[in-house]
């Protein structure tokens, strides 16, 4: 078996049913630290509860869960999970409509700060700097003082990004980050992602296989609660097994 030493993911035969279904499946996936990885599958593969249960919503009823080497998160609860350094972004972008792209990064940032000293207090230097490293990672530079309800679709997809990377987590996990962008903003959300993770680790969820060969990362296609394949994506989109439950549909 693979060590958890240099790993930020180790999840090791993990199984959680729902009514006596197996939605995960004796699952084991490991992501080194620094990687990012695209998760691929068919609907009801079990993505969205393998996320469930690394950020702490969903207990599985057995297996390992480790995280950043030897903290088992099978310990932790959900706030707890996502202070030590797990980011979640969900399909649907959530961020505060009446605010502006620049305050909807302050409204983020790690630390002790209430809403109202986040708004209305004299902004710290250090902050205002991370406040634009953030906006030009995440394309938003030049929107800044727009509001946010004026943000395109992929806009706010990226700015809810940014709203992650202010939590400064470890890893972050992006579920389908392009579904309903122009392509375009498909292409910059690839390059977006790859800036990223050249800093933290990153598990993408997505259905679009031109947007994850872009990617270009190491691809994990998921069946029935398990690991059906792995490796390169023309490793795993040539596997007959991923074209019959997958591609080939
Ligand atoms: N809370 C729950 N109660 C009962 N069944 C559930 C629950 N959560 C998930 N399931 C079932 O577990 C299976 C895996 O679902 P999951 O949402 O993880 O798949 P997915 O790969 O994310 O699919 P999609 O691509 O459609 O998002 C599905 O059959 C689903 O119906």
């Amino acid at each position: 078996m693979t060590t958890k030493a240099g790993t930020i993911l180790y999840l090791n035969g993990v199984s959680v049913s729902f009514d006596g279904f197996r939605a995960i499946n004796d699952l084991s996936l490991v992501l080194d630290k620094g990687e990012m990885r695209a998760i691929i599958g068919p609907n009801g593969a079990g993505k969205t509860t393998m996320m469930d249960i690394i950020t702490g919503k969903t207990r599985p009823d057995k297996g390992e869960v480790f995280f950043d080497g030897n903290i088992d998160l099978t310990r932790h609860d959900e706030p707890g999970i996502a202070n030590l350094g797990i980011g979640r972004k969900f399909q649907k972008p959530t961020v505060f409509e009446s605010h502006t792209v620049e305050d909807n990064i302050r409204l983020s940032l790690k630390g002790e700060r209430s809403v109202f000293a986040a708004l209305f207090a004299k902004n710290s230097v250090a902050d205002d700097r991370r406040i634009t490293e953030i906006l030009e990672t995440v394309r938003l530079d030049g929107r800044r003082d727009a509001l946010a309800a004026n943000l395109s679709h992929g806009q706010k997809q990226w700015l809810e990004i940014g709203m992650l990377l202010a939590q400064d987590p470890k890893l972050l996990l992006v579920d389908e980050p392009v579904a309903g962008m122009t392509d375009a903003e498909t292409a910059e959300t690839a390059r977006l992602l790859k800036d990223i993770a050249r800093e933290h680790s990153v598990i993408v969820v997505e259905h679009d296989m031109h947007f994850v060969r872009e990617l270009d990362v190491k691809v994990t296609c998921l069946h029935e609660g398990s690991v059906l394949a792995e490796g390169p994506l023309d490793h795993v989109a040539a596997d007959q097994r991923v074209v019959e439950v997958y591609l080939g549909r």
